[in-house]
């Protein structure tokens, strides 16, 4: 079991592998002399990994030219790689709406002083016109009166333009803040949740008490595949099996990678029975679908999905809910797999 590449990260590594990785991270530290602080171990970490392909590749490129991973550039990985450039988008974000805000708040404030300096000069005709009598005065104190309402009106025609500006600011940061937070719960290889997300949704509607199921997906001999095809194929199956679950969302369910080549779904007001007859038509659907090697007109053969469902009852947790669709799980893999059965 492996990472989800996620923000924030989710690692599923059995003991024996942490512990191993554990063993080659202090190594590589130790070798290119980076202390052992947290960024830095997160960065080796994933390294030896290998889960973070992303990671390894810049890494690899920087140890060929002999370049020095020195803290700095495990900083500026590890805000990259394993952070997913979080920081540095929040912080444009937010840099952006100062700007806008500041800007917003200057422009007023020209604007009250134009205002206020007019109204003076409109007080002081107000004044003279008591008293005016004569026809060229009156002329002059027509023009002053003129000037004055022409500066307020271009004055704030101007705020009005810079505020249109303002807004479309706004809008674009507010878009780039949607999208920060989407990518927070989408896991990018498969454009599903990502684990994190899943787990907070499902604790949600446990606290609530509505009635769904839940349905844990694990493709078969993935392994097998993967070693047969190499891992890029692999991602592809992963992919193509998360639009078939995809397809069946319909904005209502949720589709989630729950680690590996493990997927979740869960069916929102949906009993055992039904959401049974889904999840059988998409095991049926994979099965059947024939997959080829890109570039090739080669097919990969079968591929197979295991299936566990189990369904909300009273008090269930996260854990208990978790706990028997896996259960049921394990009974489609050790039934020869392909199949699905509930508990
Ligand atoms: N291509 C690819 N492989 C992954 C990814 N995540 C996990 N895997 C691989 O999935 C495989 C899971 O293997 P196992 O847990 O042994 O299970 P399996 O071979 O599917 O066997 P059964 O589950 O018993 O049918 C491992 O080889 C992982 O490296 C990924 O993101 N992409």
């Amino acid at each position: 079991m492996s990472k989800t590449l996620s923000f924030p990260p989710v690692y599923k590594h059995e003991f024996q592998q942490a512990s191993e990785n554990l063993r080659q991270s202090l190594l590589l530290a130790n070798r290119h002399k980076t202390p052992i602080t947290p960024v830095n171990y997160a960065v080796w970490y994933e390294y030896v990994s290998g889960d973070n392909q992303a990671l390894m590749n810049s890494i690899d490129t920087r140890l060929k030219k002999n370049e020095a991973i020195t803290s700095e550039v495990t900083q500026y990985l590890y805000e990259k790689y394993v952070l997913m450039g979080m920081p540095e988008r929040l912080n444009n974000t937010n840099n952006g709406l100062k700007l806008v805000v500041d800007n917003t708040l200057e422009n007023l404030s020209k604007v009250e002083a134009t205002a206020s300096q007019c109204s003076q000069g409109l007080m002081q005709s107000q004044a003279q016109l008591e008293t005016c009598n004569d026809i060229d005065e009156l002329k002059t104190l027509v023009n002053q009166i003129l000037i004055n309402t022409q500066q307020i009106s271009s004055s704030s025609g101007e705020l009005k333009s810079e505020l249109t500006r303002s807004t479309e600011e706004i809008m674009k940061l507010r878009q780039e803040l949607e999208s920060v937070k989407e990518m927070a719960r989408t896991d990018s290889l498969t454009g599903l949740l990502n684990r994190g997300a899943f787990d907070n949704e499902l604790q949600y509607l446990c606290s609530k008490g509505y009635s769904f199921s839940l349905v844990l997906f694990d493709i078969d001999n993935f392994k097998r595949l993967n070693d047969s095809f190499g891992h890029l194929l692999g991602d592809k199956v992963l992919q193509f099996f998360a639009s078939l679950l995809k397809n069946q969302c319909n904005d209502i369910h949720l589709a989630a990678r729950f680690g590996g080549e493990e997927m979740a779904m869960i069916f929102m007001h949906s009993s055992l029975e039904e959401t049974f007859m889904i999840t059988e038509s998409i095991r049926e659907k994979f099965s059947e679908s024939r997959l080829k090697k890109k570039g090739s007109n080669e097919s990969i053969g079968q591929v197979t999905v295991s299936a566990g469902i189990s369904s909300y009852q009273d008090k269930d947790s996260p854990i208990s809910l978790i706990e028997r669709a896996d259960q049921a799980l394990y009974r489609s893999k050790t039934g020869g797999r392909n199949q699905v059965n509930f508990i």
